[in-house]
């Protein structure tokens, strides 16, 4: 921050101004130190210094608080073009006019013996002072000590109400959705020479809908133009960089500011961060944002964890900017406790996963063993949407297959490697810490990472040149049916494992309520998520709900499918691990009786009885 203390000569500017510098820990200048010599010589002589004389001098005092962005500053400032000098540049500048009356002033100048303006000049000061509309005016009249402190007191803030950090895909989006709604705020992108300059300014240039927002890509100037509490938004890489912004942000905020992270960050990274903010007096909330670039724009699904408290004073913030569901309340609701927040989007991203790979085989199966055109496939899916399988993924896919560069569709000129930013990974860390076997998602995870190996894929096609066997055609119908079931059972996954944690790490969650903010705003938003928010208020074992004769229909389906993907060399990890999952739960074919006696074999495991399975564990001696 900085501070101009303002007065007529004698008024305390010095003295008042030191003690602020002292309280606030910035450096102190006294304007009378930026006077070139010519000015002293003059003001010593009685002669009262002209504007010519005062434009260098307020250009440097400018120019040092430019530089320094933090420190109090003493000087008259008279006349409101002076201090427009003062502050150019600088709009987060605070003014504080410290206010006294000829006699009071004269009285104490002529007790002032060693100062060079001799206390004639007062009248002068007086004649020339344009008293300030804005800023702190400060009655002299007391004690220097409570005028400190009043001003202390009353040093406004700045006016911007939220900020946002990070002006990239998502954070833009946000800013415009934040400020489509009526907030001040301030926008700040980071500097890096020759390729990040300006960056928030030109954004804010760019759309009309940010003339109330500021720019910045000073982080202290950022922070200064933010009402108290800050809340202050992050949307930057998750990771390494989040940190290096909480540490730079950290010695500039006061206590009671708020951080938001909005990033896809590590759960355990937010919980750290929380505790280590937290001993700073910082509030950190971690909050999943989904939709992508144009849900962040129209309206995300938001998903905030950490300190209630600290929520209350961000939710309408979040709220206001959340996708509405079909009754037109917010798509965002407070989590839970630490990093909760994290931990679901987290698992959103998972089931995420899990859902494009099943649409990716469904492509594969009726472009490979059907032949047919994606124009094809495209009116194929298009058609699904009236069955109670909408959803987002569902509709960009049938969309994004007619796609086209030329005469050939874009997805045939795109690589088969699929890419990965972390948050699958984690999840399927995270199913085997806490022992629930989301295995669909890990099957999605490990069909991206099994397409990156491309050139040894390709060395293995090339050397070894199998035909498959040739398939008949797979039913349309068989398909959509497999692929309904599957989606129950990677929901019914997904949800089992965030069930797992809330009772784990004493959440607390709400599921029907999270299922609710998934309805609109985010990637998996979809028909099936609307039906789950009444089916979660009695358990997560969604297959449980279906009819006997529905679930033999789709699983006769779901084997069908597979068994083509098996004959063909069609690769189908999310369907067989949806088969495979509903095998173990539909059918009693033991064979954990098999590890377990092979555990016992060779290591004294022990095992329970059939007949006694609460009952004590048994040891054989095998041989
Ligand atoms: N894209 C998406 O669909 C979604 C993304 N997310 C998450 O949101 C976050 C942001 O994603 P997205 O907007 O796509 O990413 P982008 O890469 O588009 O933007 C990243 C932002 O972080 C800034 N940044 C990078 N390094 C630093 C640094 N060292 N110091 C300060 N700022 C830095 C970038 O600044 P600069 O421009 O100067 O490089 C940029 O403003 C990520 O955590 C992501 O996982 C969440 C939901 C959806
Ligand atoms: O959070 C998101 C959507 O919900 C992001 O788009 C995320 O990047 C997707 O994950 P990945 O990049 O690993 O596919």
């Amino acid at each position: 921050m900085i501070l101009f203390v303002m007065g007529v000569c004698g008024s305390g500017k010095s003295t008042i101004g030191q003690s602020l510098a002292k309280e606030l820990k910035y450096p102190f200048f006294d304007g009378d130190d930026f006077h070139p010599q010519a000015n002293i010589d003059k003001m010593s002589k009685g002669q009262p210094l002209n504007d010519d004389d005062r434009q260098g001098w307020l250009q440097a005092l400018n120019q040092k608080a430019k530089e320094v962005k933090e420190g109090v500053f003493a000087c008259s400032a008279l006349k409101e073009s002076y201090r427009q000098i003062l502050f150019e540049g600088i709009p987060w500048g605070q003014l504080v006019y410290l206010n006294g009356s000829f006699e009071l002033i004269d009285t104490r100048m002529k007790a002032r013996k060693d100062h060079f303006m001799p206390p004639g000049l007062l009248t002068s000061q007086f004649q020339t002072l344009e008293e300030p509309e804005y800023g702190l005016n400060i009655s002299i009249d007391q004690e220097p000590e409570k005028i400190v402190e009043e001003i202390m007191e009353n040093l406004s803030p700045g006016n911007q109400e939220f900020g946002l950090i990070g002006l990239g895909v998502m954070g833009k989006s946000l800013a415009r959705n934040l400020a489509g709604k009526g907030f001040k705020l301030a926008l700040y992108n980071r500097f890096v020479k020759n390729s990040e300059e300006q960056v928030a300014e030109k954004f804010i240039e760019e759309f009309d809908e940010l003339n109330d927002c500021k720019g910045f890509e000073d982080l202290g100037a950022f922070v200064n133009s933010l009402s108290t509490p800050r809340k202050i938004f992050l949307m930057v890489n998750a990771g390494k960089v989040t940190d290096l912004v909480i540490e730079e942000l950290k010695p500039l905020l006061d206590k009671g500011d708020i951080i938001i992270d909005g990033g896809n960050s590590h759960f355990a990274d937010t919980q750290r961060r929380m505790e280590d903010l937290k001993a700073n007096g910082l509030h950190f909330i971690g909050t999943g944002v989904s939709g992508g670039e144009e849900g962040a724009l129209k309206g995300p699904s938001i998903m905030p964890g950490g300190d209630k408290e600290a929520y209350q004073k961000i939710a309408p913030y979040l709220e206001a900017i959340a996708a509405r569901d079909a009754q037109g309340n917010g798509c965002c609701t407070y989590i839970g406790k630490g990093g909760s927040g994290h931990f679901v989007k987290m698992i959103h991203n998972g089931i995420e996963y899990a859902e494009m790979q099943l649409l990716a085989e469904v492509y594969a199966l009726l472009r490979y063993v059907n032949g047919l055109s994606p124009e094809q496939i495209s009116d194929e899916l298009q058609s699904w949407e009236t069955n109670g399988l909408s959803s987002y993924l569902l509709e960009i896919t049938h969309k994004l297959l007619l796609k086209k560069e030329g005469e050939a569709y874009l997805v045939d000129l795109i690589l088969d490697k699929a890419g990965n930013k972390g948050t699958g990974s984690w999840t399927t860390i995270s199913m085997a810490e806490l022992g629930i076997p989301a295995t669909m998602i890990s099957s999605a995870l490990f069909a991206r990472y099994i397409s990156s190996f491309k050139q040894k894929r390709e060395r293995y096609q090339k050397q070894f040149d199998l035909s498959t066997t040739k398939q008949s055609q797979v039913s349309t119908n068989d398909l959509r049916n497999a692929y309904q079931l599957a989606r129950l059972v990677n929901h019914q996954q997904g949800f089992e494992l965030i069930n797992e944690a809330s009772k784990q790490y004493q959440w607390e969650l709400n599921l029907p309520e999270l299922a609710r903010i998934w309805t609109n705003g985010c990637i998996i938003r979809s028909e099936l998520m609307e039906e789950l928010i009444g089916r979660l208020k009695s358990g997560t074992d969604f297959l449980l709900t279906l009819e006997k004769e529905e679930l033999a229909i789709k699983l006769e389906a779901l084997k069908a499918i597979t068994i083509a993907g098996i004959q063909t060399g069609v690769s189908l990890p999310t369907h067989l691990s949806a088969m495979d999952y509903l095998n173990t739960q539909l059918f009693d074919y033991p064979t954990a009786n098999i590890i377990q006696a092979q555990r016992d074999f060779f290591g004294a495991h022990t095992y329970k009885r059939v007949d006694d399975p609460e009952g004590p564990s048994h040891h054989t001696v095998w041989e």
